[in-house]
């Protein structure tokens, strides 16, 4: 199959348990909860979304046509050394991730992350399920290395999510106008809520993509 991809970029991981960790960014086109044109944000179920995932016009963006094509295209941005980390991200990844795609990528000896806003089941043989759910929409994945959850949401507090089966807890402060305020709430729910830990996002301190 073929895979519409809106840019590839090499950065630190900024966000999650995971976060300061080189990788290479695939970022998928498209989601099932936005249509990414701002005329729909209000109405849409995800209505805080940071990124622009619409089309294929990005830096090192594109259609590929096949699975090689693409792992390659991921494989020419790493610089050599250590572990290969590859982070499919979007829009919705689990929309376009399939077996061909996690084949190609491990064969070029890259560990596989995702972010996802777990609607969508998983493939077999990720490495690394970041799961961020959104609203009130149904969650497939129920499991995962990591729960990070956008934080707050009226529809999707974290009482919601405590009992998962996920390795780490991670409540993220909403980005936009209330970004301080957001932060300073999440904070202290960290502390009242010790299971769960702050996650910043740190790209954005560092102006780094
Ligand atoms: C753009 S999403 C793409 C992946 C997937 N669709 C998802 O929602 O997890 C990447 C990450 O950014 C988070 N995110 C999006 N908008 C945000 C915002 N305004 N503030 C904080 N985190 C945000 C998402 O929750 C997700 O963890
Ligand atoms: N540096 C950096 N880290 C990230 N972690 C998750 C991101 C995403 O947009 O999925 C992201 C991103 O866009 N940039
Ligand atoms: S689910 Fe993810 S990509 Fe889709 S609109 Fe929400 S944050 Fe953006
Ligand atoms: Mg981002």
């Amino acid at each position: 199959m073929s895979y519409a991809v809106k840019e590839i970029f090499y950065t630190l991981q900024g966000e999650g348990a995971q976060a300061g960790r080189a990788a290479v960014f695939c970022r998928f086109a498209g989601c099932n909860l936005w249509s990414g044109r701002e005329q729909d944000r209000a109405t849409a179920v995800c209505r805080f979304c940071d990124t622009d995932f619409v089309g294929t016009d990005g830096a090192g963006g594109g259609k590929f046509a096949d699975a090689a094509a693409l792992a390659d295209a991921v494989a020419a941005q790493w610089p050599g050394g250590g572990r290969p980390l590859v982070v499919c991200t979007g829009g919705e990844p689990l929309l376009q991730l399939d077996a061909a795609l996690i084949a190609a990528l491990h064969a070029r000896g890259f560990e596989i992350a995702v972010e996802t806003n777990g609607t969508q089941p998983a493939p077999a043989d990720l490495d690394w399920i970041c799961v961020s759910p959104k609203a009130d929409a149904p969650l497939a994945l129920t499991a995962g290395d990591e729960l990070k959850l956008v934080f707050p949401q009226v529809e999707a507090m974290p009482e919601r999510f405590e009992g998962l089966a996920f390795k780490h807890f991670v409540l993220q402060p909403m980005d936009g106008p209330d970004r301080e305020r957001n932060t300073q709430a999440a904070l202290q729910y960290c502390l009242e809520h010790p299971q769960w830990r702050l996650g910043l996002q740190t790209h954005k301190l560092l102006n780094i993509p």
